[in-house]
């Protein structure tokens, strides 16, 4: 694992070089994914990386642990609440489609949720530009896989360092990174509405994944899930499609 480190910060270096950016910024949740992140990017630009902390009406104890993140990594932060936007946005949309007849109710919330993700993308690019940083993504193989993500929301980054471990493997670097307990030990959660975490959403367990992955057996139920999962997000991990030219 500490291999894996270095080998993941040495990459970090390398695509800052490339892309002849100052350093690199995160979106840090108080999740287990961008407190991993967090701890790279600290390490591989130790003066010129930056934790941003996007409350959107979540929870306080999100806060709390991104704080708790953000002091152990020793990283540079700063917070903007998206509660207001959100509310602003969210609204004035649903006027529109309310007048228009066309507001559907059982989407709503799936659509209030993936606004918060596309809200904090664009704030984290925001910063980018006055930085001249990268935008650094936190998903994990599980989650990549499965398309378990917004589509230009938190998958709108410029590197997934992540993307080749297992969300086990994630837990697993934690542990040799300044990462909180309570942050290891806690349920993955999107954090998008109250009570939501991934497990209870995806309807399989983070555990079943990374078996799959791996090539390990799972029960079929889970297989099932995970494949059609898999094969609903293909689009989320390609560029946007255009027709073939005209002959
Ligand atoms: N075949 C196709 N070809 C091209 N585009 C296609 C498409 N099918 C849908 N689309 C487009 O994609 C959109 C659906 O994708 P998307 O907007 O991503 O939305 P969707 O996949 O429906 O929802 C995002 C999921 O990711 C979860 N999430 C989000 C954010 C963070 C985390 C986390 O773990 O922290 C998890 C969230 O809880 C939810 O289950 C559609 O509205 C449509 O515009
Ligand atoms: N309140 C927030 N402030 C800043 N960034 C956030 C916030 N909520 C979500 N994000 C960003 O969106 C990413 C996706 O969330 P996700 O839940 O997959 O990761 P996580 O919270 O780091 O870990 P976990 O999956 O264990 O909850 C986060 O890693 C983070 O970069
Ligand atoms: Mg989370």
């Amino acid at each position: 694992m500490e291999k894996q480190i270095e080998h993941i910060v040495e990459w970090l270096k390398q695509k800052g070089e490339e892309a002849n950016v100052k350093g690199m910024l995160v979106g840090v949740s108080g999740g287990i994914d961008s407190a991993v992140v967090a701890n790279l990017i600290k390490k591989a630009f130790p003066e010129n990386s930056l934790g941003v902390i996007m409350p959107c009406k979540s929870q306080s104890s999100d806060a709390d642990h991104a704080h708790q993140v953000i002091e152990e990594c020793g990283i540079d932060h700063m917070t903007v609440d998206l509660t207001d936007t959100h509310n602003t946005m969210f609204g004035a949309i649903k006027e529109q489609l309310k007048a228009a007849g066309t507001l559907n109710e059982a989407n709503e919330k799936l659509a209030d949720a993936n606004l918060r993700a596309r809200l904090r993308m664009s704030t984290l690019y925001t910063i980018a530009t006055n930085h001249n940083y990268l935008v650094v993504g936190t998903d994990n193989a599980a989650e990549w896989y499965t398309g378990y993500f917004t589509k230009y929301g938190d998958g709108g980054v410029d590197l997934v360092p992540l993307v080749n471990l297992t969300k086990g493997e994630v837990r697993e670097m934690a542990g040799y990174l300044n990462v909180p307990e309570a942050v290891i030990n806690k349920q993955p959660s999107a954090g998008l509405w109250e009570g939501q975490t991934d497990e209870n959403e995806m309807g399989t367990s983070y555990d079943m994944i990374d078996k799959h992955i791996k090539g390990e057996e799972i029960p079929e139920k889970d297989k099932e899930i995970i494949e059609a999962m898999h094969r609903k997000s293909a689009h989320k991990r390609s560029l946007a499609p255009g027709p073939e030219p005209l002959k």
